[in-house]
């Protein structure tokens, strides 16, 4: 009662799981023997277990990519776009049941796993539209000769994602992927197996040729065989830096370009002539999507030190305030974090904070719902730390969970000198309204996604990505066409051969 989870939810994606075969291509026949695992953030419990792909299924997921791709990648941009707006409508159609089954698979709230659905939909329109406009440059060469240029695809591309946006993930990987006439073998995390299957049925569904995107299940060892497989052209990544590292040396063994997403622990800057509600609401934006899983979270909140005291109070209320459950409920704000380790880890960094001195103003605690059913879950209380200082572990380290560290800061030059003082650069923020100095802040802000007067919103007309460790490459926007094609340039003689010998 007053709860929407139920078996039925788990029923539903177990069974849509179950519907593997036959949309994954050569995969099908793998697919009639893998339960696949669910690991119960929302309710503490496993349904069942995954058997991961090992060679064998790699290497059929690969040659089906490949026959797939020989047939794609022949296609007119026009042709590809119609399969892609078709997959985009059929996203809008099922999104509630997409949604409901992500929450399922990941833990996070209803009403985000919706915008996150979203997120996909909109990123395979655009890439649809961008695959009608895909061209080559024509120059004029001395003596009525010329030269032309056509952008090709790579081939086989691989797609590994993490658990915090597995659809959307999914559909950020290979919609730029196919739209550039490339064919895709995406692996999910093992932590969130489900809706990469669905985005598989979808395309499929949508007129794509099989194996054209199929699913393989696994985690590090099916992993690295994708990374080392001959037959792959390139490896796009979402997750940590040390797997980061790890993809780009396996791909360098075989020359293979990489896209790279990886953590973050990026710098959010609220100047004291700012809105005060305004950057209140634009630091919870920055902390606790997802459950604060997210990689681009400007986890450490400078405020000016004229403000703290009003900005520490009403994040603290609005923190508070946050309502914690379950996440099939629309007015839940805050789900379960991803698996019992990690929350674990994540109260873990909560008490070494104390250790270090930070005051937890609200939060950081392990938190049972009032449903029964849901009491085993991986919940906890959105945290805010304050008194935090440069070199406390919780504002070195990306935590990935719900705790916002803030610190305190007078003059620009000195936030901005503290900002830049880390290995990573995904993301950055400044809340001001002050005009120049906004513009001035972000040019000197070292990271690759940046807000002015908000946080984390990622439109996918845009491109997402780091700088320093925080990656290569970048995600959406007309940019990632360079990344999932090649040039060949064609040198045409009109006149005769002028041999020097
Ligand atoms: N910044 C971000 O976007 C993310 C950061 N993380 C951080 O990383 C921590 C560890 O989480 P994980 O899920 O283990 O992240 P991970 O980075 O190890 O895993 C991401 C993906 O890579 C695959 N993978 C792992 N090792 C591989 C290998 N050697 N070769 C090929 N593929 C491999 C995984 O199966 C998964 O699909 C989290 O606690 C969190 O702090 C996790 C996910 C996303
Ligand atoms: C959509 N957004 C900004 C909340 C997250 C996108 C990046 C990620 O996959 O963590």
């Amino acid at each position: 009662r007053g709860s929407k989870f139920s078996v039925r939810h788990l029923k539903m994606a177990l069974l849509s799981s179950l519907r593997t075969p036959g949309l994954c291509g050569a995969l099908s026949h793998l697919a009639m023997h893998i339960p696949l695992n669910l690991y119960k953030c929302v309710a503490g419990r496993v349904l069942c277990q995954l058997q991961a792909c090992g060679a064998a299924d790699v290497n059929a997921a690969v040659r089906s990519a490949s026959a797939a791709f020989t047939v794609w990648s022949k296609l007119a941009g026009m042709e590809r776009a119609r399969v892609m707006l078709e997959a985009a409508r059929l996203i809008g159609k099922r999104r509630e049941e997409i949604a409901e089954i992500e929450v399922v698979n990941n833990g996070k709230s209803i009403t985000e796993a919706r915008l996150d659905v979203d997120s996909a939909r909109l990123c395979i329109e655009y890439f649809a539209g961008q695959a009608t406009t895909l061209s080559g440059q024509h120059v004029q060469l001395p003596g009525g000769s010329f030269a032309y240029t056509r952008r090709e695809p790579l081939g086989v591309c691989v797609g590994i994602g993490a658990w915090n946006y597995p659809f959307q993930i999914a559909a950020w990987k290979s919609a730029p992927a196919i739209a550039c006439g490339n064919s895709m073998v995406f692996k999910p995390s093992p932590v969130t197996p489900v809706t990469a299957v669905l985005l598989a049925e979808i395309y499929s569904q949508a007129g794509a040729p099989e194996g054209l995107f199929s699913v393989v299940q696994g985690g590090q060892e099916t992993g690295s065989l994708l990374c080392h497989h001959p037959s792959v052209a390139k490896v796009s990544f979402t997750g940590s830096v040390p797997t980061g590292k790890k993809i780009m040396e396996m791909a360098s063994r075989g020359v293979k370009p990489v896209t790279l997403e990886l953590g973050g622990k990026s710098p959010l800057i609220i100047f004291e002539d700012t809105d005060l509600e305004n950057a209140v609401r634009g630091a919870l934006m920055a902390n606790f999507l997802s459950q604060g899983q997210v990689c681009s979270n400007g986890t450490r909140v400078f405020v000016q030190s004229s403000i703290l005291p009003p900005f520490l109070k009403e994040v603290a209320r609005r923190t508070k305030a946050i309502q914690i459950g379950d996440p099939l409920l629309d007015e839940t704000r805050m789900g379960a974090l991803v698996s019992k380790p990690h929350l674990e880890k994540v109260l873990g960094y909560v008490t070494q904070a104390k250790k270090e001195g930070a005051r937890v103003l609200c939060g950081g605690e392990p938190f049972i719902p009032a449903d029964p059913k849901l009491k085993d879950g991986y919940y906890m209380t959105p945290c805010v730390l304050d008194g935090c200082t440069d070199d406390m572990t919780c504002v070195r380290e990306e935590i990935f969970g719900p705790v916002m560290s803030v610190l305190s800061f007078d003059t620009e030059d000195e936030v901005l000198r503290r900002a830049n003082d880390s290995a990573l650069g995904l993301a950055a923020g400044v809340f001001t309204k002050d005009v120049k100095r906004a513009h001035r802040v972000i040019e000197n802000l070292q990271a690759g996604s940046c807000f002015i007067n908000n946080y984390n919103i990622t439109p996918v007309e845009v491109p997402f990505g780091g700088y320093k460790a925080s990656g290569i490459g970048r995600e959406n926007g007309q940019v990632t066409i360079e990344f999932y094609t090649q040039l060949k340039t064609v040198v045409v003689e009109m006149g005769d051969v002028d041999s020097l010998f």
